[in-house]
């Protein structure tokens, strides 16, 4: 697996965001639609149901060659042969995932504070997540977010590619990127959306376009 991967736009999973709708069909939808890489971000599932939904998944996103990535558990990443995980601030260390997972594992870790984006300069990481970097309701145990001061100031001081998190839409999307975004992660922009492939496909185009503006601007 490629541990750079495409994080333009970055699908989150919370099955009580797809509004009653199977969740599979919604994420397939946004793969679709153009998402580059999805997380499964399950909180109340059992060891054994999260991972046979791992693996369901793997097998479907391979299909896209778009990579899996788990949120918090390192066991069920590996139980599922799945391309990384996602780990905060409060989930296991650094070191101690990426020794587990070995090499050619996607790790993508948040910043919640200015002290985590430079201790992350120590690490390999495939990307580090500003987070939050607006409000949301799909997520309230949060620290006071970055705003798009506080991107500009992470954009400054990491290597990293930088992916944002938290209360992205069509709207502010193109500002997060034009002030050193790399990708946006989103939960209800996608899972919530009366279509979930006509969303991704409108944030994707809002992305791409703001990575390559002002490049554009004049042609
Ligand atoms: C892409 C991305 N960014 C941030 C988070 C949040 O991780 P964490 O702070 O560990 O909180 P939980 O998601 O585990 O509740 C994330 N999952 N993904
Ligand atoms: C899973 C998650 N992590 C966050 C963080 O700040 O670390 S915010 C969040 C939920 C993002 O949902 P939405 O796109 O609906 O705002
Ligand atoms: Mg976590």
């Amino acid at each position: 697996m490629n541990i750079n991967p495409n994080l333009e736009l970055y699908l989150v999973t919370d099955e009580a965001a797809c509004l009653g709708r199977d969740f599979f069909w919604v994420v397939e939808e946004a793969v679709k639609g153009g998402v580059t890489m999805v997380q499964l971000r399950e909180k109340s599932l059992s060891t054994r149901t999260f991972i046979d939904r791992a693996r369901r998944l793997k097998s479907l996103l391979e299909t896209y060659n778009v990579p899996l990535i788990i949120n918090d558990r390192v066991d069920v990443a590996l139980a599922a042969d799945a391309d990384g995980v996602h780990i905060g601030q409060s989930d296991m260390p650094f070191q101690m995932a990426h020794r587990l997972l070995g090499e050619g594992k996607i790790i993508g870790l948040s910043a919640e504070k200015q002290s985590d984006v430079l201790e992350a300069e120590h690490w390999n990481l495939s990307y580090l997540a500003v987070s939050p970097l607006f409000n949301t309701p799909t997520k309230t145990d949060t620290e006071k977010p970055w705003e798009l001061d506080g991107l500009q100031w992470a954009r400054q001081q990491s290597r990293h590619p930088l992916v944002v998190i938290g209360g992205l839409h069509p709207g502010n999307a193109g500002e997060a990127v034009l002030n050193g975004a790399t990708g946006i992660a989103v939960v209800s922009a996608i899972c919530s959306a009366p279509s979930p492939r006509e969303a991704a496909r409108e944030l994707k185009t809002i992305v791409q376009e703001s990575i390559l503006w002002p490049a554009t601007k004049n042609s």
